[in-house]
C-alpha cells in the first residue's frame, strides 16, 4: 500500500514536471515569436528611417546645387555674376599653364536715359534682351557675365585676332540693328566696349594679373564712350617694354596711345 502511494506520488511529480516542461516550451515559443515580431518591426522601422534620411539627403543635395547655381548667377538675366569670374580666375591661377583668353568689357549706352524715358521695367527688359543677344554670339567654352548694372564682361576663347574683330563687329550690329520691344515701346540700344588679351602681350600674370588687365579694358571702354559710343576699342599689344608702359597702363590709356606705347584699334558700329 505504501509502495503504491509512493509510486502515485512519483507519477504525480513526473506529471508536474512534464507540465512544467510543456509550459516552459510554450513560454520559449512565445518569447521567440515576440522576438521575431520585434525584430521585424525594428527592421521595417529601420528601412523607413533609412528611406527618410536618403530622401532628405537628396533634397539637401538638390538645395545645395541650387544654392551653388544661384551664388554664381545674376537673378535678372541668368548670366554668370562677378563671383563666377573670381572663381574662374582663381582656378586659372592654379593651372600650371593657364590658357590664353580675352576680356571684352561692354556697357550699354545711355542706359540711365532708357530707365528715365521708358521706365525701370523697360530697362530690365533691355538688360535681359541684350544678355540673350550676347550669349547667342558666344561659344560654350566662353563666359558671359553681368559685371555690373548695365555692364557685361565676356571671357572669350578665340586666339585669332580676326575672329575677335569679327565678333566685335557682329556684336555691335546685333545689339543696335533691332530695337528692343517692350510693352508696345520700341527702344533703340547701342553698346560700347573695351577689349584686351589675358595674359597681356606675354607679360606673366603674376606681374600683370587679370584684375589689372581688366582695368585696361575698362579704360578702353571709357575711350569708346568719350569717342562717341557704339564702338569697341581693342588693346592688342605693346610697342615698348612692359616696364616702360606699365605706369600708363594703370590709369592713363590715352597717354599710352599718344606716346605710341601700345597696339590698339577701334571697331565702330
Ligand atoms: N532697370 C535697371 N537699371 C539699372 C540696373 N542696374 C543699374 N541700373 C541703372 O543703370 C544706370 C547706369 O547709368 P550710368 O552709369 O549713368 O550710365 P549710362 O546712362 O548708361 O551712360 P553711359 O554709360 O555714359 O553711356 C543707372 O541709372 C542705374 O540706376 C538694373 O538692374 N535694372
Amino acid at each position: 500500500m505504501k509502495a503504491q502511494t509512493q509510486r502515485i506520488t512519483i507519477l504525480q511529480q513526473q506529471n508536474e514536471l512534464q507540465q512544467q516542461l510543456l509550459e516552459n516550451k510554450q513560454l520559449q515559443q512565445r518569447i521567440t515569436l515576440l522576438f521575431i515580431l520585434l525584430m521585424s518591426l525594428a527592421a521595417v522601422m529601420l528601412v523607413q528611417l533609412y528611406r527618410k534620411v536618403r530622401r532628405s539627403n537628396l533634397r539637401l543635395r538638390e538645395m545645395n546645387k541650387q544654392l551653388e547655381y544661384q551664388s554664381i548667377r545674376d537673378p535678372l538675366t541668368g548670366l554668370f555674376n562677378r563671383r563666377a569670374m573670381q572663381e574662374k580666375m582663381a582656378k586659372r591661377h592654379q593651372e600650371p599653364q593657364a590658357e590664353h583668353c580675352s576680356l571684352l568689357l561692354l556697357d550699354i549706352d545711355f542706359f540711365k536715359h532708357i530707365n528715365d524715358h521708358y521706365g525701370h521695367a523697360a530697362g530690365d527688359a533691355v538688360l535681359v534682351e541684350i544678355s540673350k543677344r550676347l550669349s547667342a554670339l558666344c561659344q560654350e567654352n566662353e563666359l558671359v557675365i553681368r559685371w555690373g548694372g548695365e555692364e557685361f564682361l565676356l571671357v572669350l576663347q578665340r586666339p585669332q585676332q580676326t575672329a575677335i574683330d569679327d565678333l566685335c563687329q557682329t556684336l555691335l550690329r546685333k545689339v543696335s540693328e533691332l530695337p528692343v520691344e517692350f510693352e508696345g515701346k520700341t527702344i533703340p540700344v547701342t553698346i560700347s566696349g573695351g577689349f584686351i588679351n589675358l595674359p597681356f602681350a606675354g607679360v606673366p600674370e603674376h606681374q600683370f594679373n587679370w584684375e589689372r588687365v581688366l582695368q585696361v579694358a575698362d579704360m578702353a571702354l571709357y575711350l569708346s564712350k568719350v569717342n562717341g559710343r557704339n564702338q569697341i576699342n581693342l588693346v592688342t599689344g605693346l610697342r615698348v617694354p612692359f616696364s616702360e608702359a606699365e605706369p600708363h597702363l594703370q590709369s592713363d590709356l590715352s597717354g599710352a596711345i599718344r606716346e605710341q606705347m601700345i597696339h590698339y584699334h577701334t571697331i565702330a558700329g
